[in-house]
């Protein structure tokens, strides 16, 4: 079987760094297949992630059939099945939302042009890079022969440190809980959702049976790891970051467990009232290599203001990215 073409954008940075070597070890596909890597960086840092190249090298995976590096999108979406899109412009002192957009903007149409012109028929997009919901939207829609949900952005991180918290809250293991949900957009506004979650058989809510540590500790807690962790380490996230990464795309291309769902910012088919088009964290079931919306979940309206709140933010994002000539 032909190798899987795998592009990584942003490889010389610090989540390319801990990623690459987990995709080539295996464990982005699964054991049984061959991965091609590309990896695109803008031109300071091509060397950098040559060094990369060469460290991968050296591993001698077994699974890892070649490495091209390049500057040039073209070059590095031509021919790809899987994209991950982690390169993005961060926000430095005294930039404004605005210009954050613009810039992504100046980075996410040309990706998604590029993608447009030259990925596989079969290809599957993760956007890591933020504001990643909105990045996702701006490279999709400017990939209009790429259907519209192969695009999808990254809150996998957010549903494992959720998973996690609830984990130590009630003394169990993290393979003991199923079904939590993140909701919404990747940033401080998205909803952790322990309502429809087991817990070994049990109702997650009903064990913690304690709505001011939902509202007052966990969410919060979920929702500003990201700046804990840039806190505590000095910078940000990155081998949590990767690793979810290929959870996402593991159980996209390789099916979730029965009886278990995911988080992911998917394009909105209008469910849950969340408006069609955006890019916003549902539950979703994977099989066959598509993504399905968890369909019949009743939502109180604990859950219902924070979804609001979180996809008003994204639609927000949406009207100023549109205001911009970006979409
Ligand atoms: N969705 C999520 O849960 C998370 C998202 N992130 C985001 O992931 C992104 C990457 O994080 P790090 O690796 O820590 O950053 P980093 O700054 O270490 O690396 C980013 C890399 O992207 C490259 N890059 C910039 N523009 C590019 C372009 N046009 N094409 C190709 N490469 C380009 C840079 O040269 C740099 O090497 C950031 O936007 C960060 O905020 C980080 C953690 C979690
Ligand atoms: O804010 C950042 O760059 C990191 C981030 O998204 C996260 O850790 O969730």
């Amino acid at each position: 079987m032909a190798p899987v073409n795998v592009t990584v954008t942003g490889a010389a940075g610090q989540i390319g760094y801990a990623l690459l070597f987990r995709i080539a070890s295996g464990a982005l596909l699964g054991p049984d297949t061959q991965v091609r890597l590309r990896l695109l960086e803008i031109p300071q840092a091509v060397k950098a992630a040559e060094g990369t190249a060469m460290e991968l090298d050296d591993c001698a995976f077994p699974l890892l059939s070649g490495i091209d590096v390049t500057d040039d999108a073209k070059k590095a979406f031509d021919g790809a099945n899987v994209a991950l899109l982690v390169g993005a412009r961060p926000r430095t002192k005294g930039m404004e939302r605005g210009d954050l957009l613009e810039a992504n903007g100046g980075i996410f149409k040309p990706q998604g042009e590029a993608i447009n012109a030259g990925a596989a028929d079969d290809i599957r997009v993760l956007v890591v890079g933020n504001p990643a919901n909105t990045n996702a939207l701006i490279a999709q829609r400017h990939a209009p022969d790429v259907p519209a949900a192969r695009f999808t952005a990254m809150t996998r991180l957010d549903h494992n440190r959720a998973i996690s918290q609830l984990a130590a809250k009630l003394g169990v293991t993290v393979a003991d809980i199923k079904k939590l949900t993140i909701w919404g957009n990747h940033s401080a506004t998205q909803y952790p959702d322990v309502f429809h979650t087991d817990v070994n058989g049990k109702s997650a809510a009903d064990l913690i049976n304690d709505e001011a540590w939902l509202s007052d500790t966990f969410i919060p807690t979920v929702a500003k790891r990201g700046a804990a962790i840039i806190e505590a380490r000095g910078a940000s996230s990155a081998a949590s970051a990767a690793n979810a990464a290929i959870d996402h795309i593991h159980d996209w291309v390789l099916g979730t467990p029965a009886g278990d769902w995911t988080s992911m910012a998917i394009p909105s088919d209008g469910s849950y009232g969340v408006p069609e088009g955006i890019i916003s964290s549902f539950p979703v079931t994977c099989e066959g290599g598509e993504y399905q919306i968890v369909q019949g979940l009743e939502i109180n309206d604990f859950s219902r203001t924070r979804i609001d709140a979180s996809v008003a933010e994204l639609i927000e994002e949406r009207d100023a990215v549109k205001a911009l000539g970006l979409i």
